[in-house]
């Protein structure tokens, strides 16, 4: 499977993404920058976290203005995988691909540590490597994760089972603890703890790797070699 990681100016995980894929998974994976405008070629898209464009007027705000934005749109509408981690999920909110808005935490403090979440459904092409209701530690690191979406919103989150992740002890006030949700189609998800820091349990967590082995793993299923 062949992999792209967005890269944003200011964009500080990419590395680190490109790691969890080519050394966590064993998958291709590129770097493709903001002013592309052509996805064609791959098989799932990466937006990774950082600080693109400073954070200025909103996170993820000016990021979502981006040339690669519309290419993101046109393979995500053939139902490629995009995931979009902590600013990539700040950008995909802006970009209108996920519903909702990112507030600033609750508190008003830069948090960075490993969280406890739990995982809601596994019967998303992201998280079928996982148990249901599972524990798993991944690390969060964000000044603006605070999500938030009407009460309505909540609604067709949780009846279409569109929550992925819950966090256990929330630690920025996000409404109904959410940690991650996905479009409705399923193909795009959006999250702030970053799994692509999970990859190694020598650096504290292997949990993250489940997450990247479940879209090979579904990608591999619907693109079976039959002979
Ligand atoms: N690690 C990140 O992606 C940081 C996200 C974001 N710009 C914030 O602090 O809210």
């Amino acid at each position: 499977m062949k992999f792209a990681v967005i890269v944003f100016p200011g964009s500080n995980c990419d590395r680190d993404m490109h790691h969890a894929i080519q050394e966590g998974i064993g998958e291709e994976v590129h770097f493709v920058r903001h002013t592309e405008s052509d996805l064609a070629s791959f098989d799932g898209i990466l937006l990774p976290g950082g600080f693109s464009h400073g954070d200025y007027l909103r996170s993820g705000a000016m990021a979502a203005t981006s040339p690669i934005i519309s290419a993101i749109k046109k393979e995500a509408e053939k139902g490629k995988p995009v995931l979009g981690v902590c600013n990539g999920f700040q950008v995909l909110l802006e970009a209108g691909l996920l519903p909702g808005a990112m507030l600033s935490n609750e508190g008003q403090r830069f948090i960075c540590r490993t969280v406890e979440l739990r995982v809601e459904n596994t019967k998303s092409i992201f998280t079928t490597s996982y148990e249901k209701g599972q524990i798993i530690r991944i690390p969060v690191a964000h000044g603006d994760g605070n999500y938030f979406c009407d009460e309505e919103t909540y609604k067709s989150l949780k009846d279409q089972e569109r929550i992925l992740f819950t966090y256990e002890d929330n630690p920025n006030g996000s409404v109904h603890n959410i940690a991650g949700i996905s479009n409705e189609r399923g193909n795009v998800l959006g999250m702030m703890p970053h799994p692509e820091r999970a990859v190694e349990s020598l650096l504290g967590s292997d949990d993250g790797l489940k997450l990247f082995q479940s879209i090979v793993k579904s990608w591999r299923e619907t693109h079976a070699v039959h002979s």
